[in-house]
């Protein structure tokens, strides 16, 4: 199978990262990227063909992945109208741009779109997928194990639900990163050196993540065995509990489900 990447970023270097560690179906890679920088670190770091014009990387192959930022879309569409092959598989990471949209664009059938998040650049990513009707379940099957390389995979049937995996795990990192600093801060600001509270701070959030996935018991089975009656962590969260901590998260999550659906136009997908 032959592939293209359309953008060379962050997302598409995940993704291309997983790709070059294994012995995937893609006997040829290439890139198309406008940005000099990003073509030469890609061609050195990863050996893939690299392309400034988009419709000449997209010449015969099999699939191609939209790696662009959402409001660089519309000009990506403008440059591969009507040059896409119809049986093309088209894989999106864009956030809010609707499967439908690409199907008009570009005049293909077999659209998926695919939600990771930056801990791909790791093999640590988790991705939401959703596959436009038009896909066959060969073409499914693509995209998940070609995402399945940066990490777990999970399939969404409804692809409104895509805009809330985008504010759950796209997003997400963000979020812990957040609370991360803001734990680090807090030790500091009670007399810990940066070193020090950056440590803890962030081996605490490493080994919270390691035991969510690994420990053998749900999340709050985890968070009640940390919390002693009458002790310091209860005194915690009963803290952030009184600060409105989870309805905080859930006013984000929303703010960023919202917000997606903003940039793919509105209303709910067709
Ligand atoms: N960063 C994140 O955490 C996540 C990002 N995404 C999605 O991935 C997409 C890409 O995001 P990043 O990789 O973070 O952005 P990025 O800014 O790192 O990469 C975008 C790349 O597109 C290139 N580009 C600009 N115009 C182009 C054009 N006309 N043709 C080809 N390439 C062009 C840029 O030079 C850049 O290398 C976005 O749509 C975003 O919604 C999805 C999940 C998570
Ligand atoms: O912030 C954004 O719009 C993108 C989508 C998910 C993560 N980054």
């Amino acid at each position: 199978m032959r592939m293209t990447f359309i953008g060379g970023g962050n997302m598409a270097t995940a993704l291309i990262a997983g790709l070059a560690s294994e012995n995937g179906p893609f006997e040829e890679l290439r890139v198309a990227d406008p940005s000099n920088d990003a073509r030469e670190r890609l061609a050195a770091d990863y050996g893939v063909q690299t392309f400034a014009d988009a419709a000449e990387a997209i010449d015969g192959v099999d699939v191609i992945v939209l790696a662009v930022k959402p409001q660089v879309m519309p000009l990506v569409f403008e440059t591969l109208r009507g040059k896409v092959a119809p049986g093309t598989l088209v894989i999106s990471v864009a956030a809010g741009i609707r499967a439908g949209a690409i199907v008009d664009a570009l005049g293909v059938s077999a659209v998926v779109r695919a939600m990771p998040n930056t801990p791909a650049l790791l093999g640590a990513g988790v991705t939401g997928l959703y596959a436009s009707p038009g896909c066959s379940d060969e073409q499914r099957e693509t995209a998940r194990s070609l995402l399945a390389m940066a990490g777990a995979t999970v399939s969404v049937d409804d692809e409104g639900l895509i805009d809330v995996v985008t504010a759950v795990s796209g997003s997400g990192p963000a979020y812990f990163f957040l609370l991360t600093e803001a734990l680090r801060d807090a030790g500091q600001a009670l007399g810990l050196d940066a070193e020090t509270a950056t440590t803890l701070a962030t081996h605490t959030a490493h080994g919270a993540g390691v035991m969510a996935l690994q420990g053998g018991a749900d999340v709050s089975e985890l968070r009640r065995r940390v919390t002693s009656p009458g002790g310091t962590t209860q005194a915690a969260l009963e803290t952030l509990g009184a600060g409105g901590f989870g309805e905080l998260v859930a006013a984000a999550v929303d703010a960023a489900t919202r917000r997606g659906r903003e940039l793919s136009g509105g209303g709910d997908p067709a």
